[in-house]
């Protein structure tokens, strides 16, 4: 099923973290529920890593079995381990080191400290997605860029449209750093529930491009198979 995007306004940057970490945990919980396992991917960039901190900070995430959350990534930086620019390093600070999590659950894409290329890292990642059961990603949180990106899929690069792989490896990104492993369109739009996170003024006129529906980016083409999520605050709401 192709679900179209429901719009949720908050005040400011802050209250889209709080909001989106609040239903995040909730989210794990009803999932764990459900099914006993939960397979969740994270997003770099500003909002995804101030929700990661406001999830581990919330007593929300007392309840959650972590041990049967598996974590995943969008997209990653292609640079050493231990980089700044790593959103694995990232979200291990804000909060996958603040929660009981099995090292043997948290599937991070791999870094030039362990690949010859970006393109075997990607290529790695398809093979742990699949060794997994190529799950069905409960929820998908993403990042929007203020050129329209989402994981680390760009307007005008072919990368954007490839078909039949779950992860690619992304050269001369606009962003730097230039090398990079993304998640595929297709692989993102199996995910039970995409959630876009964005905020700022900088973002308003491409949050209405995506949402008006310009095929050109990237963050127009997102969608969950149960529902399409857009947590935005008043700034980057200005346009819509
Ligand atoms: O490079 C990236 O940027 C986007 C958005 O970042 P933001 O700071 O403008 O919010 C992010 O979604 C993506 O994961 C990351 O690699």
């Amino acid at each position: 099923m192709v679900t179209m995007p429901d719009v949720i306004v908050y005040a400011d940057p802050d209250d889209v973290a709080q909001a989106t970490a609040a239903r995040l945990l909730v989210r794990i919980g009803d999932v764990l529920a459900h099914r006993g396992r939960a397979d969740i991917v994270l997003t770099g960039g500003t909002v995804g890593i101030a929700t990661l901190e406001a999830a581990a900070a919330s007593p929300l995430a007392a309840g959650i079995d972590w041990t049967a959350v598996h974590i995943w990534w969008g997209d990653e930086r292609f640079v050493a381990d231990g980089d700044p620019d790593r959103n694995e390093g990232q979200a291990q600070r804000a909060l996958l080191s603040r929660l009981p999590l099995a090292e043997d659950t948290i599937h991070r894409m791999g870094s030039t400290s362990g690949f010859a290329s970006a393109e075997a890292a990607a290529e790695s990642y398809a093979t742990e997605i699949a060794a997994n059961g190529s799950p069905a990603f409960d929820v998908l949180m993403l990042g929007l860029g203020p050129d329209g990106h989402v994981a680390s899929l760009f307007p005008g690069h072919a990368g954007y449209r490839t078909a039949g792989a779950a992860a690619i490896a992304v050269h001369d990104s606009p962003k730097p750093p230039p090398t990079r492993v993304s998640l595929t369109l297709e692989a993102i739009n199996r995910a039970a529930e995409v959630w876009v996170v964005a905020a700022g003024a900088a973002k308003a006129d491409v949050v209405a491009g995506c949402l008006y529906g310009d095929a050109d980016l990237p963050g127009s083409a997102v969608r969950g198979t149960d529902r399409t999520l857009w947590l935005i605050d008043a700034a980057a709401a200005t346009r819509i």
